[in-house]
């Protein structure tokens, strides 16, 4: 079943801004000629459109060749074509050439949204675009990255791992003396993208794992060796593994409507982040166990007291007191900044890439287990939130 779209077979989710369909069009009638220019033009576009987009595009071509839908409902953990299904299904009896126009003028919005996103804003010189998941600015000696995808909680998608790790490589050579990870909207993040586990390879759900495993073990490296003082703004909830790494940042300033959530054993999974090791020596055994076994959330005072956070600040104030900290820090001298954190950081260094190794290991299996696939499944069949 093709989606008539380059890489059709991800479901990856990207943050894409929103394609308006006018679903009840009729002034217009496209041809058979458009419909088919307008194929050729969806297999040019440069970027992948999302999700979303790609499943709209499916139900409507499917819709205008074959009419409503006729395939038996496949069950729930074919999770691809479950989604494919529920697409067509859902235009109903919507008429053929509705649905070939529909697709004409999704295509035709596509191309000149795809062609505007693209072109580059006067005077943003020191903001670097290119990026779909994240925004990063460059100001005052600090490099600030934003995670962006506020509308799903900033959740971390393949995408934007691989942004973060391109994003902190830039950092760590360009003229900044600190570096900054927040969160745009009202979450910090929700942690890894759950949709990440819909993409199944060719070579199925181990090759997945394995894939997974070698990607964390890489991003959570470049956190690891990140040599310029990095900190966390903590500007709301966080999940996952966007609490674990605050154990390798060097400060971590948090808003008091943070709370820090790791439910890693109700979803079947097991640490990462180097949190099995650097959470222990921060708070104890016991209070990491409770964390990270249990997976007690805890306030951002709670984990102030713990050692988990710097410092945290009321709301209402926390973005002026935060940066204007944070800007007279980047006025301190740089390379003193640096090669004292290397000496804070670089005896632990080997034990942090072995113990990132490790979890990796581990988690690599986890993905595999029941346990975490049924908790996958009901978050995704919205049967269950944290
Ligand atoms: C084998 C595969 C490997 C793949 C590669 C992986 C590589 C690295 C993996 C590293 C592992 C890390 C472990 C973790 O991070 S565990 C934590 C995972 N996160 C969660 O379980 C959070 C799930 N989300 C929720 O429970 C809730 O969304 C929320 C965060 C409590 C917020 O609830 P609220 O009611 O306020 O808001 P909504 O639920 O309506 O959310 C708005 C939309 O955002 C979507 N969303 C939010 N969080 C996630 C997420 N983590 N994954 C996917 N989607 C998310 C939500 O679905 C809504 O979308 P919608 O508007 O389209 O419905």
């Amino acid at each position: 079943m093709a989606y008539h779209l380059p890489n059709c077979s991800s479901l990856q989710v990207i943050s894409f801004p929103v394609v308006q369909l006018h679903l009840n069009r009729t002034a217009m009638r496209a041809s058979q000629k458009d419909f088919e220019n307008a194929m050729n033009q969806v297999k040019l576009l440069k970027k992948d459109p999302g999700n979303e987009v790609k499943l709209k595009l499916y139900s409507l071509y499917k819709q205008a060749t074959e009419g409503p839908c006729n395939m038996p409902k496949p069950g729930v953990f074919d999770l691809i074509n479950k989604a494919k299904w529920d697409a067509w299904n859902a235009l109903g009896s919507l008429p053929k050439e509705t649905a070939r126009q529909n697709y004409v003028d999704l295509v035709s919005s596509l191309s000149s949204s795809l062609e505007s996103s693209s072109q580059v804003e006067p005077g943003t010189d020191r903001k670097s675009t290119g990026y779909e998941t994240l925004m990063v600015t460059s100001e005052d000696g600090i490099t600030k990255i934003m995670l962006n995808r506020p509308t799903k909680k900033n959740a971390l998608n393949v995408e934007m791992y691989h942004e973060i790790m391109h994003a902190l490589k830039a950092a760590s050579k360009d003229d900044s003396a600190i570096t900054v990870l927040t969160g745009n909207g009202d979450y910090y993040s929700s942690g890894n993208d759950l949709t990440n586990f819909t993409d199944i390879p060719p070579g199925g759900v181990e090759e997945k794992a394995k894939n997974g495993a070698i990607l964390l073990r890489e991003f959570v490296g470049c956190f690891i060796d990140f040599p310029k003082p990095l900190i966390a703004v903590v500007n709301g909830p966080a999940v996952g593994i966007s609490v674990t790494l605050l154990g390798l940042f060097d400060a971590v300033y948090a808003s008091d409507r943070a709370t820090f959530h790791t439910p890693f054993s109700h979803l079947g999974q097991s640490p990462e982040g180097c949190s099995s090791y650097t959470f222990p020596k921060i708070m104890s055994p016991a209070k990491a166990t409770e964390m990270l076994v249990f997976g007690k959330k805890l306030t951002a005072g709670e984990a102030c007291a713990q050692g988990l956070v710097t410092e945290v600040f009321p709301d209402s104030t926390f973005q002026k007191e935060v940066w204007t900290r944070l800007k007279a820090f980047a006025k301190l001298p740089p390379n003193a900044m640096r090669i004292s954190k290397e000496i804070i950081r670089n005896r632990e260094k080997e034990k942090l890439h072995a113990v990132n190794a490790e979890e990796c290991s581990v988690l690599q299996g986890r993905w595999l287990s029941d346990e975490c696939m049924n908790a996958v499944v009901n978050f995704l069949s919205r049967k269950s939130k944290l």
